[in-house]
């Protein structure tokens, strides 16, 4: 049978609990939002309940198929191993607006990737909630900085006025697109889930 889709690309969410990467994950792939807050983490029953979803967009006319891995929070940024950043092509680091810890935590998760993943990932901060601006503790400006040292793709999105969700998704596949089809040719790279990450899949929700 013909594929439906001409690249299919990993991507992670990373970022303290909370911060609504689950959230940014439902606006993007199912244009939904919930406010009703049911954490990733499930104390004490799946310590490391990994759970995505997909989504097939356009690209510059080429069909690309998002595997898009949510997990949770900054409990088990030590413990978030090289199998979570596995074959992840691009990498979405994710803080609250309204919540300067989960900022300053940005740096961990940024040494976490480069400890972890493979070298030349592409990465991109958001900085969620922005809806909440009377909540606001991290300026604008302070995002656009911490991107731009690390020369990354910088947008504030809110999940629940979805607000430049789909941009920020759509921008950092078209940044994945360019590099894997420089390095690659037109069939680019893909990324191939295990036997046993198929298995748990199905359940939708994977342990590592
Ligand atoms: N106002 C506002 N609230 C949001 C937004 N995104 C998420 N939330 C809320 O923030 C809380 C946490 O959202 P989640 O998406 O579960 O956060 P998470 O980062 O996946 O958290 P963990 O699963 O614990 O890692 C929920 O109560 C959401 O309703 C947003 O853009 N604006």
């Amino acid at each position: 049978m013909a594929k439906k889709y001409d690249f299919l690309f990993k991507l992670l969410l990373i970022g303290d609990s909370g911060v609504g990467k689950t959230c940014l994950i439902i606006r993007f792939a199912d244009d939904n939002f919930n406010s009703t807050y049911i954490s990733t983490i499930v104390p004490g029953v799946l310590p490391s309940c990994i759970d995505f979803k997909v989504k097939t967009i356009d690209v510059e006319g080429k069909k690309v198929k998002l595997q898009i891995w949510d997990t949770a929070g900054q409990e088990r940024f030590k413990t978030i191993t090289t199998a979570y950043y596995r074959g992840a092509m691009g990498i979405i680091l994710v803080y609250d607006i309204t919540d300067e810890k989960s900022f300053e935590n940005i740096q961990n998760w940024m040494k976490s990737i480069k400890e972890n993943a493979s070298s030349g990932v592409n990465q991109m901060l958001l900085g969620n909630k922005c809806d909440i601006e009377a909540k606001r503790k991290v300026s604008k400006e302070a995002g656009e900085k911490l991107a731009k040292d690390h020369g990354i793709r910088f947008f504030e999105t809110s999940a629940k006025s979805s607000i430049n969700v789909e941009e920020s998704f759509i921008g950092l596949a078209r940044d994945i697109l360019l590099r894997t089809s420089k390095k690659s040719g037109p069939a680019g790279r893909e990324v191939k889930l295990t036997s046993t990450e198929k298995k748990k899949a199905a359940s939708k929700c994977v342990l590592l």
